[in-house]
């Protein structure tokens, strides 16, 4: 297709279903992002894809629309209702969040269109009976959580598959889920269409391909991961624990950071650290990691994206980098390994917080693909955002790293990616007295008392809300 034809390309020149195009009006899409005018129309024609997009840049959408399309075309010629297109995703939050759009984008055909999530819940056997007897068109799930319905035979996908997606695809394969997609492979036909999708997808893709792919158009857009300068502002300030406990009081208490903010800290102990800390002072956070149980993590997500919540403290241990360090931590803290999270949640990774003001990294994250999916959570689609990280001198290697790498992507128009913070640091030194035995005072016992509290209080609520299902 003609370069100039791909960039005028909107939803409804793609060959769409009016219903499709009736629900993209609903949710408000007035034109295709730069991705979705790239990837869509491939997709449409059946290519296999594999298609790298910063964050927030709308790749569900390029996979979604097409899924959808392919089912409408075929709908009245088959016979038998089946199981068409497989999304897989590597956390139950992205899971969720990738059924409700697909609801979103079904409105208008919701009848013909079925859609399931099994990562939901766990029990195979409530699910079993829905998929027997429904055959949803399309069934997004967790790698681990499909394998096991099609060992059990709830699902046959040998001679119904059209569509094979994979979201945050990277992430899927560092996991160690490859095992699952190699022995998901034996369940699948010869012969089906696939798209990979994720904002940092890295040159060496042999792998990826040959797992799932017969000789895929790659479409990695000449953008940076990260939206520009004009939409995301970085910042970066220097400082050490004790600074980093003063800098984030201050900048709450003089209004410096305002709208909607995430905190992300390298683990979960930070996590309610910081949280018992800004309570001192009446500022109010929730906390969101990998121990809570899945429903309370969707609720504070949907309560946060609903405004009940302005501040998230979160810790994306489960990151690409973490599953490469979690031995060095087992070995270095054995006790903490021991504690249990569920390797099927993420934070960092394709949540669509919505309107995020602000990120900031209270820790620096551990690469660079880690800092680009928490910065990401900022400035989403076409709204502004801002990201500030506090760096301690053990972190400036990781930032200079991450500078570098940003720099070298960068539009040659924008020549430096992170803008020093500008602060009065006599500002932060007028409160440093009051609030640093505060940070001091909140001890590991607190932090420990606090955790399993809220845990076993997260715990107790889901208990109740299957018994109450
Ligand atoms: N064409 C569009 N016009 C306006 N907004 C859009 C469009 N397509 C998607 N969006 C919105 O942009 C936001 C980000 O979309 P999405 O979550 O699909 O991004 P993503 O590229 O998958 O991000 P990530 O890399 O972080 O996973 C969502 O709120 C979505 O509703």
């Amino acid at each position: 297709m003609a370069e100039e034809a791909i960039k005028d390309m909107q939803f409804h020149k793609m060959g769409l279903d009016d219903r499709i195009l009736k629900a993209i009006a609903k949710v408000g899409w007035v034109k295709p992002t730069l991705i979705q005018e790239r990837a869509i129309p491939l997709a449409l024609e059946g290519k296999d894809l594999i298609a790298r997009g910063r964050t927030g840049s709308g790749k569900t959408a390029i996979f979604l629309i097409p899924a959808i399309q392919k089912i409408l075309n075929h709908k009245d010629k088959l016979k038998e209702q089946s199981t068409r297109v497989i999304i897989l995703a590597p956390t139950k939050e992205l899971c969720r969040q990738i059924y409700q759009n697909c609801i979103q984008l079904t409105s208008s055909c919701s009848k013909d269109v079925k859609c399931t999530n099994l990562s939901w819940g766990s029990n195979l056997s409530v699910q079993k009976p829905m998929l027997m007897a429904v055959c949803p068109d399309i069934v997004i799930s967790t790698p681990s959580r499909i394998l096991a319905h099609l060992k059990a035979r709830h699902l046959s996908l040998k001679t119904s598959l059209d569509l094979l997606i994979i979201d945050e695809a990277d992430l899927v394969l560092s996991f160690g889920f490859n095992k699952d997609l190699k022995e998901l492979g034996s369940y699948l036909p010869p012969v089906y269409q696939s798209i990979l999708t994720s904002a940092t997808l890295t040159a060496d893709l042999s792998e990826l391909k040959s797992l799932v792919l017969n000789n895929p158009s790659v479409l990695k857009l000449e953008e940076p991961s990260l939206p520009p300068a004009s939409q995301l502002d970085q910042f970066i300030i220097y400082a050490e624990e004790e600074d980093k406990a003063v800098l984030i009081y201050t900048l709450f208490k003089l209004n410096i950071i305002r709208g909607k903010t995430l905190i992300f800290v390298r683990n979960v102990d930070r996590c309610y650290k910081l949280k018992i800390y800004l309570d001192l002072f009446g500022i109010k956070a929730c906390t969101l990691n990998s121990e809570l149980p899945t429903s309370s993590r969707c609720h504070i997500v949907s309560q946060f994206n609903e405004g009940l919540y302005d501040i998230i403290i979160a810790s994306d241990e489960r990151t690409v980098e973490d599953a490469t360090h979690r031995q060095d931590l087992k070995e270095s803290n054995p006790d903490k390994s021991k504690r249990k999270k569920d390797k099927e949640s993420g934070v960092a990774r394709g949540i669509d917080f919505q309107f995020v003001s602000n990120v900031i990294n209270f820790d620096f994250p551990k690469s660079v693909d880690s800092y680009i999916h928490r910065v990401g959570r900022t400035a989403r689609g076409n709204r502004k955002g801002s990201a500030l990280s506090f760096i301690s001198v053990a972190e400036k290697p990781l930032m200079e790293e991450c500078e570098a790498h940003l720099q070298q992507i960068a539009s040659e128009d924008e020549p430096s990616v992170f803008r020093p913070f500008q602060f009065k640091m006599d500002e932060v030194d007028a409160f440093r007295y009051r609030v640093r035995d505060a940070w001091k005072s909140v001890t590991s016992i607190a932090v420990r008392e606090t955790r399993l509290a809220e845990i076993k209080a997260e715990l107790l609520k889901s208990q109740q809300l299957k018994v109450s299902k």
